[in-house]
């Protein structure tokens, strides 16, 4: 008998062992902690406290931070420092919270919930920058991200210019990461002019030295340029991250979202670069998906962090059945090279699953259709006893016909739409996408993943143009589903393509890495091994 499984794997472990942390701060012992209520299972929940300021018209602020972070999956609680009047057209006024109710809040917070992150935004005055610093030497967080907002990008101020001073010699040196964007940058350092990206490196190098263990200058607002390169600084070394200019008037909020999407990401364990990659491919993602959005008249508009919960009609219901964790080693059969390997289809399903295989589909170009649908009937029970779903390439009638848990189509196949139609909301469909237009098309027609390749060039289908990372990019952050790469993935390449640090890339589906071996369950087990590795490595 094989051995069981191992389940899937958690991706979002709440501080694994070698979790992100920062030795200037630990959690206060368990026994300094109120009591808790119940003795019950415990549901991991990261959490990000914002201090920020609210903006009513709802795009920027701590609402921008609370939608952020609900999109990446982590609680977040608020402690309000102003209240703004505020729309597409400007900063109309600003009302300070007083001080010692700044406290009363953060007191109240963070003497009661486990907060991983705080994330700092407007701090409108000194004296507020001084409490929050008291507040976190008490209660110490796991990480501390310092979005230095001072203007609004409408050109208002937002905190008075005392502040810099505390700013820098107070609360950076507690800062994980400072996030300012050029115009801040330039501010922080007294106004000297940044214009190229040698500019926002030397920047960079400077705030690193009032203390932030790293910094990330944003070139979002630098001028000409199709791309929105940011520059991340460690301390030692310099990366440039470079993304997509997307074209709208929606960008209100964007500087908000970035900070508390990285501080969502720390939360849930990750290393700091993965972290601001994640968060920086979140940003670009839900730009995009909001760019003709209209929403006030003023030139600046609001964007919408929770795209994905826009299910058009073939959507709702689809993906009951479907956790997109199961896409992390997908493997997919192949006819011939079974039997180059003197292997049935069951054999090899079987040793991919012992192996670590996460989902399984058949792909059986060649078989005759009676000898398919026996071949699936024994796989579809493999699969089921072990836990592991099963798809089944191009053939709705073969899935219909052994019930398999759904069904892989590519552009040339039978519609999703219609696969959706035949199969009903409970089964799993997925749809093979080139493009950002056949991503959206796709989550149209009611799919539950895109599968996007040949990354890399493959000998197993013929005629598929190669994608690269440019292209497994445009897809993911244009698809509003999940997304598992595909095309000549193996030991060598696979953990470069996790690091990509798309976020709603999932897996990787491979043929021949897996099924043109001699050992189908060493193959995987060590391709399973690396992504595990590649994925503990950026969330550490
Ligand atoms: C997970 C996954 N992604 C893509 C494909 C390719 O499907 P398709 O484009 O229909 O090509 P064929 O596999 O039918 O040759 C896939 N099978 N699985
Ligand atoms: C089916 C398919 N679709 C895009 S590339 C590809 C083949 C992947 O096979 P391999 O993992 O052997 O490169
Ligand atoms: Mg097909």
């Amino acid at each position: 008998m094989p051995s069981a499984p191992a389940p899937p794997p958690v991706l979002h472990p709440r501080f694994p062992a070698s979790s992100f942390s920062c030795p200037r701060r630990t959690h206060p012992s368990p026994r300094t902690r109120p009591r808790r209520l119940s003795a019950a299972r415990e549901m991991p929940w990261p959490h990000v406290l914002t201090v920020a300021g609210s903006d009513s018209g709802g795009g920027a602020g701590i609402q921008a931070d609370i939608k952020a972070c609900a999109a990446l999956g982590a609680y977040c609680s608020s402690v309000i420092t102003a209240v703004t009047a505020q729309n597409t057209a400007g900063v109309q006024g600003v009302h300070l919270v007083p001080e010692e109710f700044i406290r009363q809040q953060l007191n109240s917070v963070l003497s009661d919930m486990s907060v991983d992150v705080v994330k700092t935004g407007m701090l409108p005055s000194a004296g507020i920058v001084q409490i929050l610093c008291e507040s976190l030497r008490k209660f110490p967080v796991k990480a501390l991200v310092v979005d230095p907002v001072m203007v609004s990008t409408s050109g208002d101020a937002l905190s008075d210019p005392s502040t810099l001073t505390n700013y820098r010699d107070e609360l950076f040196s507690m800062a994980d990461i400072v996030t300012p964007n050029v115009k801040e940058a330039s501010k922080l350092l007294g106004g000297i002019p940044l214009l190229t990206v040698s500019d926002m490196r030397d920047a960079a190098a400077s705030i690193h030295k009032f203390g932030p263990r790293y910094v990330l200058v944003k070139g979002g607002d630098m001028p000409d340029s199709s791309e929105a390169i940011d520059i991340f600084f460690d301390g030692k070394e310099f990366v440039e991250l470079h993304g997509h200019r997307i074209k709208t008037r929606n960008t209100h909020g964007t500087g908000c979202t970035l900070a508390s999407s990285i501080a969502a990401e720390l939360a849930k364990g990750s290393t700091m670069l993965h972290a601001v990659r994640v968060a920086k491919n979140f940003v670009e993602s839900a730009l995009h998906h909001s760019k003709d959005l209209v929403i006030g008249n003023g030139p600046q508009g609001p964007f919408d962090h929770l795209f994905r919960l826009k299910c058009p009609p073939y959507n709702i219901g689809s993906q009951q059945m479907f956790n997109p964790d199961s896409l992390f080693l997908y493997a997919v059969t192949d006819s011939r090279m079974n039997k180059r390997w003197d292997r049935s289809i069951e054999d090899a399903v079987k040793a991919a699953i012992e192996g670590g295989a996460t989902i399984v589909q058949l792909r059986e170009k060649d078989a005759e259709s009676r000898e398919f649908l026996e071949a699936a009937n024994a796989c579809v029970e493999i699969c089921k006893s072990r836990g592991v779903p099963l798809l089944i390439n191009d053939r709705v009638d073969i899935a219909l016909a052994c019930n398999a848990d759904g069904v892989h189509v590519g552009q040339s196949d039978i519609s999703a739409r219609e696969v959706r139609e035949l199969l009903g909301p409970g089964k799993i469909i997925g749809v093979s996408c080139k493009t950002p237009a056949q991503a959206e098309q796709a989550w149209n027609d009611g799919a539950d993943y895109i599968g996007c390749g040949g990354v890399f060039p493959t000998t197993t289908k013929a005629n598929n143009p190669t994608l690269g990372f440019e292209g497994l990019k445009a897809v993911c952050l244009a698809s509003k589903l999940p997304v598992v790469a595909i095309g000549g993935i193996n030991a060598t390449n696979a953990g470069s393509v996790m690091e990509l640090g798309l976020l709603n890339l999932k897996g990787v589906a491979v043929v021949s890495a897996l099924f043109d071996r001699e050992c189908v369950m060493t193959e995987t087990r060590g391709l399973r091994s690396i992504l595990t590795d590649a994925f503990a490595c950026f969330r550490s």
